[in-house]
């Protein structure tokens, strides 16, 4: 029976997960039971979708059964553990199970994992040539029959993409094998004796701060990008260099990859600062008439890693170039959820990577995506986040076609697409810039999205789920909006405990005034150290019994209780403290008064001070009480708590539906995102509205 809506299982139509946590669920035109997400709680369902995302087995090979279609085919590669990068000897938090499964430990539970299966997977002792050969090399065929082919190494920073894609003088990787493969291909052709000539050329370019620069011609000069009318992505003014052979290519490829920005980060000490992109075209002429004419491209990507600048210690230009990077890696993955989702208009415009990559994701050409992840714990939510992003691209499907021209003109003179598109830019300028406007309208920015770098763990980790999860627009707007307000509410909370705190320090202080000048007009004899404190902590009643004051100064006294009755805290401290134990307390009070007019204002000397301050049957009869709510309230009940939005609310439902009922108020602190501090300003809000209560 589906635990969301009681269905009974009938079909296959089922989602049934390896997690023993989460219970079967039914499904419908595939997606999930709705009322699922209500019964399980928001937690729970994040683990489920997670879960079913990682162990959602991949569609066979599309190509397989439709010669228009080509699946993005995604590898992940496992980088060797390096000792360096694991200063608190945490050990590995990845694991590979074949040669599709890796698992990584479940953040929300440690002693589960998360296991996701993929076209490949490449453990740590992979070779270069491995991955090559089992990854880059099929698809290479296909340049030479005009159609497009792009791979692209993605992955947080110091996760070895440049190791995968450039590699070293004695490991080289995928951008020069790539090459040479293309050029022993296309002399194999030419062997064969085709009435075919072929050209290969070459182009490499990065994308830095959102600028476009030549690296073959190295200049500042931002080079527009373009499209013509048969959807081809052109640089007009990028340098295409015609190579005769592979080691022409070593000559300019080499130099060209120093040009290349890169800098030394706290997590890479030699980090790429930018997405490089080489372009390899081929373009096949017939000899004969009807002279026709295919151009293949190969796009080579090393993007440039995730960054999580709370441990680069990124700052200044890095932080800046950090920023252009992680946007136009957001962008990459709103483009994926497009797709995913079948929506009409996908964002490419959002940014030049996705502009460049549009041919490769969605589009005509046969895809490889090369996920590169590290097995520290440091990278832990790096690679989590990898991996889903990973995840989600494998469902892309793109159309590859033949680029194919009949050329009127001899086979050597070059065509409207070699020269560039300057021509046929501009008729569709106009229609371009509004569909670009209509889609940044539509598009949240990073950072509406992502949450400021004082964002807690779980709130990103919240919002790169809903992303990952490639929901509607609209719900995450929602989901965004629910966030802020709770934070706001949570802020106004705050406010007004520190506003009443402050008043209640300026009423003891004015009474602890008046109490000596009472004292001091009844009975000139009396010392303030004799009176003052022991009075300051009497109620309202004892005072007027034992000083016996005349009525005129009795008032001067009273007036200010009206501001402890709004004031539990100390309210509390004055009815209780002098009964429970007075010399202990005395000298706590004495403290607490010290401290405050040292502070001017604010809390009492530690966070849990107040506590003392309280009737143990009152914080008793409190705690009880909030417990209750805790293990038996409703979303709404919850929402009454202080502290507790909307979101903690569904967090504590999701907690009771996977590991029963708090048995105590500190088991709070199992739950994610509630840490000691956050524990305690729980309480201790919960507590002090109880009693006003
Ligand atoms: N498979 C591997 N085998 C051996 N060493 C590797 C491997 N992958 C990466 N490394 C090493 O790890 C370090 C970081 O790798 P690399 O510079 O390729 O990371 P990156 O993902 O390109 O980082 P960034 O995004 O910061 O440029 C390098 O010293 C590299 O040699």
């Amino acid at each position: 029976m589906c635990y969301g809506c009681g269905q009974i299982k009938a079909s296959a139509n089922w989602h049934v997960s390896a997690n023993v946590a989460i219970p079967e669920l039914h499904k419908r035109n595939g997606r999930i039971c709705k009322r699922s997400m209500k019964r399980l709680g928001t937690e729970t369902f994040f683990l489920f979708l997670l879960s079913a995302m990682a162990q959602r087995v991949p569609v066979s090979d599309v190509a397989g059964g439709s010669k228009r279609m080509s699946r993005v085919r995604v590898a992940v590669r496992l980088r060797p553990y390096m000792v360096k990068q694991d200063e608190k000897e945490e050990g590995a938090c990845v694991k590979g199970l074949g040669p599709q499964n890796l698992e990584i430990i479940n953040w929300r539970n440690s002693t589960e994992t998360l296991q996701y299966q993929f076209d490949v997977f490449y453990g740590e002792q992979t070779t270069q040539q491995e991955v090559f050969l089992t990854s880059v090399k099929p698809i290479l065929p296909h340049l030479l029959n005009g159609q497009n082919a792009s791979v692209f190494a993605y992955g947080p920073t110091g996760a070895g993409k440049t190791h995968t894609m450039l590699g070293s003088q004695e490991q080289p990787g995928v951008i020069p094998r790539a090459v040479r493969e293309v050029f022993q291909l296309v002399r194999a052709q030419e062997t064969e004796g085709d009435d075919w000539d072929y050209t290969i050329g070459m182009s490499y370019l990065e994308i830095y701060n959102e600028k476009v620069l030549d690296l073959l011609s190295p200049s500042t000069q931002d080079l527009p990008i373009r499209e013509d009318k048969d959807r081809n992505i052109l640089i007009p003014g990028l340098t295409h260099t015609r190579l005769s052979s592979f080691s022409e290519f070593h000559t300019h490829f080499i130099p060209a990859s120093l040009n290349r920005t890169t800098a030394s980060t706290k997590l890479n000490h030699r980090s790429s600062r930018s997405h490089a992109i080489v372009l390899i075209k081929v373009v096949k002429s017939q000899r004969v008439a009807p002279h026709r004419q295919q151009t293949g491209k190969l796009y080579l990507v090393d993007l440039a890693g995730s960054e999580d600048n709370r441990r680069t210690g990124n700052q200044g230009l890095r932080l800046k170039e950090s920023g252009a990077i992680n946007l136009s890696l957001f962008t990459l993955s709103k483009v994926v959820d497009s797709l995913n989702a079948g929506v009409g208009r996908v964002p490419y415009r959002d940014s030049k990577l996705t502009r460049l990559l549009q041919d490769s994701l969605g589009g005509s050409a046969h895809s490889v995506m090369i996920t590169n992840i590290a097995p520290e714990y440091k990278y832990y939510f790096d690679t989590f986040t990898a991996l889903n992003f990973a995840s989600k691209s494998k469902l892309i499907v793109n159309r590859p076609f033949v680029r194919e021209t009949v050329s009127s003109t001899e086979p050597g003179k070059r065509t409207r697409q070699e020269k560039g598109c300057e021509a046929t830019a501009e008729p569709q300028k106009k229609r371009l810039k509004e569909r670009h406007r209509e889609e940044q309208e539509a598009a949240p920015g990073l950072a509406q999205l992502l949450s400021p770098a004082d964002s807690t763990v779980l709130d990103r980790l919240l919002a790169l789920e809903k992303m990952m999860m490639g929901s509607p627009e609209r719900e995450r707007l929602n989901l965004l909006k629910t966030v802020a307000q709770s934070r706001r509410e949570i802020q106004k909370l705050k406010e007004k405990q520190k506003e009443l705190e402050e008043k209640a320090l300026v009423f003891n202080a004015e009474r602890k005034e008046q109490d000596q000048s009472v004292v001091t007009h009844k009975n000139g004899v009396e010392t303030q150290k004799d009176t003052g404190l022991f009075r300051t902590n009497l109620p309202p009643l004892h005072r007027k019994q034992s000083t016996a004051a005349k009525p005129k100064k009795q008032q001067a006294v009273v007036t200010p209780l009206q501001v402890s009755q709004v004031q539990p805290l100390q309210q509390c401290a004055v009815v209780c403290k002098p009964l429970l134990c007075p010399s202990n307390k005395r000298k706590q009070h004495t403290k607490v008064l010290e401290d405050k007019e040292n502070m001017g204002v604010g809390l009492p000397v530690t966070d849990t001070d107040w506590e003392f301050r309280l009737d143990t049957s009152v914080l008793e009869k409190s705690r009880t009480k909030i417990l209750q709510v805790l293990n038996s309230g409703t979303l709404k009940d919850l929402k009454t708590l202080q502290l507790i939005g909307d979101k903690k609310a569904k967090l504590i439902l999701g907690w009771r539906a996977v590991h029963g009922q708090f048995a105590q108020l500190e088991d709070l602190q199992k739950m994610e995102g509630i840490t000691a501090k956050r524990f305690s300003s729980f309480i201790k809000a919960n507590i002090l509205s109880t009693i006003v209560k």
